[in-house]
């Protein structure tokens, strides 16, 4: 990946909460990572070690202690207002349960066309059109356009969920574990159609996961992180040969709870 363009790189970030009594806590510790064009990074690690965090400090939803974080060689770091909200045509997130952002009372042509609104005035013919042919891309019959989020399958709504994260042409998808309330077939599906995305749009993506075995398939790299920090970044396809005992520890759970199951 090295002689493609980095789109997303950050530099050192670290993430410091304050705690209820007053303590600091720090998230996330000098988090370097580089996201190339049209690659996927796999951001594993357990629960609690920070990846969320990390993520949403990128999406600026939380402010960095220190380090920097650049889009395309500019420090997007501490963009605010205008600027920050145009972010949203560059990078765009999709979460465990696409249905808690859902606005209940809304049909789903005007749930994808939403982010669309914030930046233009669309009317409700041309929203259905841009929702029905981002319905077809997400493999979704027409006819959704005119539901509510209630009347779809988890599946279904992840992937509305997917339609709606694309409907601004973004260059960069963060999926924080976006497959792991599905079951394991609607996941394979879900990963499937993420990848065939990759390959039509060369969006890059950063995928957060629990399941070590979906990351290494799906991903070009892992990064492995442990209590806030990354302690070893691997090809998806060498996910076996880790070095750092912490993911050799993340591994052989992995195997003890398939031999269980
Ligand atoms: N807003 C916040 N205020 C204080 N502490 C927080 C806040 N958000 C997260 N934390 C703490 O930061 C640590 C990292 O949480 P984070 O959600 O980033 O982990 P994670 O790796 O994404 O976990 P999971 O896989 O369970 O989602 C946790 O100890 C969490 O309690």
């Amino acid at each position: 990946m090295s002689d493609k363009e980095i789109l997303l790189s950050t530099d050192k970030i670290c993430k410091e909460f304050t705690k209820s009594d007053g303590t600091k806590f720090t998230a996330c510790k000098d988090v370097s990572l580089q996201l190339y064009r049209g690659e996927t990074l796999g951001l594993v690690g357990e629960s609690g070690c920070g990846k969320s965090t990390f993520v949403r400090t990128i999406m600026g939803l939380h402010p960095a202690s220190s380090g920097k974080i650049f889009f395309k060689g500019e420090d997007i770091t501490s963009l605010s207002g205008e600027k920050r909200r145009a972010m949203a045509k560059h990078i765009q997130m999709i979460f465990q349960d696409p249905s808690t952002a859902f606005n209940p009372k809304m049909r789903i042509r005007d749930i994808i066309c939403e982010p669309l609104r914030n930046f233009a005035k669309v009317s409700d013919k041309e929203a259905e059109a841009r929702a029905v042919a981002l319905l077809e891309k997400v493999e979704l019959a027409p006819e959704i356009a005119l539901r509510y989020p209630h009347e779809l399958s988890g599946g279904q709504r992840q992937r509305v969920g997917i339609a709606r994260a694309l409907i601004l042409e973004p260059e960069i998808i963060i999926c924080d574990e976006a497959t792991s309330a599905l079951d394991v077939s609607v996941q394979d599906s879900i990963a499937k159609l993420l990848a065939k995305i990759q390959k039509e749009r060369g969006v890059s993506y950063i995928f957060i996961c629990h399941d070590l075995g979906l990351v290494s398939l799906i991903s070009h790299r892992v990064a492995v992180m442990q209590q806030g920090q990354i302690v070893e970044e691997l090809p998806g396809d060498k996910i076996q040969e880790a070095q750092h005992p912490y993911t050799q520890k993340l591994l052989s759970s992995v195997f003890t709870v398939r031999a269980r199951s």
